[in-house]
């Protein structure tokens, strides 16, 4: 839960600080409204991930699940500006696969904080492993940091892309290969 009161506080200091006037007609209400962004583009703290993948179904085989594309929006933690792109998801089950739309909750569970893109990548593998019990778990993501784009190193367009591989996407490489012919 954010702190309404801090966040409206320090939103206000911080349009001082740039040299804006807080209470100018258009600035107003914007350190309320800042105070309930931060309510959603953060609200990845207050879920958790295994109460999403609790949601499971029986299968026979163990056959590998992906679900590609996964458009999300994060926060980096060293600017607090947006990173954003595409996450490709796959696990083998254990006897259990979760609600398709779980990986993509999941996901957001960890991309709604403040982040690094190597750390995202690792926490949504985790919990499937953890959590769902897979058997093995990759997770790829791809995306663009607005910290590289509008400012710093100013390279617009660039990708940073990782990759997380755990359980038995860690001892086989022909799953691997599997998984990036299906992500293609
Ligand atoms: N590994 C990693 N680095 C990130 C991520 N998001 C932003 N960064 C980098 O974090 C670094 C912070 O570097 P610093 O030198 O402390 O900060 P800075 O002076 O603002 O750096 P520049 O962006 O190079 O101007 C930069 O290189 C960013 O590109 C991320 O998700 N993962
Ligand atoms: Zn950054």
């Amino acid at each position: 839960m954010v702190d309404h009161q801090k966040a409206q506080q320090a939103v206000a200091m911080l349009l001082e600080a740039i040299g804006e006037d807080p209470s100018r007609e258009g600035l107003v209400e914007t350190p309320a409204r800042v105070a309930r962004m931060y309510e959603e583009v953060c609200g990845g703290y207050d879920e958790n991930a295994a109460e999403h993948l609790s949601t499971t179904f029986h299968v026979d085989g163990s056959e590998m699940v992906v679900e590609r594309d996964i458009r999300f929006y994060s926060l980096c933690e060293h600017h607090l500006l947006p990173f954003f792109g595409t996450a490709h998801v796959a696990y083998i089950p254990d006897g259990e696969v979760t609600g398709l739309s779980k990986l993509a909750r999941t996901v957001e569970v960890f991309a709604r904080r403040l982040q690094l893109q190597e750390r995202l990548t690792a926490q949504v593998a985790d919990a499937l492993m953890d959590d769902l019990h897979a058997k093995g778990a990759i997770v790829m993501v791809q995306a663009e940091h607005m910290c590289m784009s509008m400012r710093g190193v100013r390279k617009p367009g660039s990708q940073t892309v990782t990759l997380a591989k755990r359980g038995l996407f860690a001892q086989d490489e022909r799953l691997v290969d599997d998984f990036f012919r299906m992500v293609r």
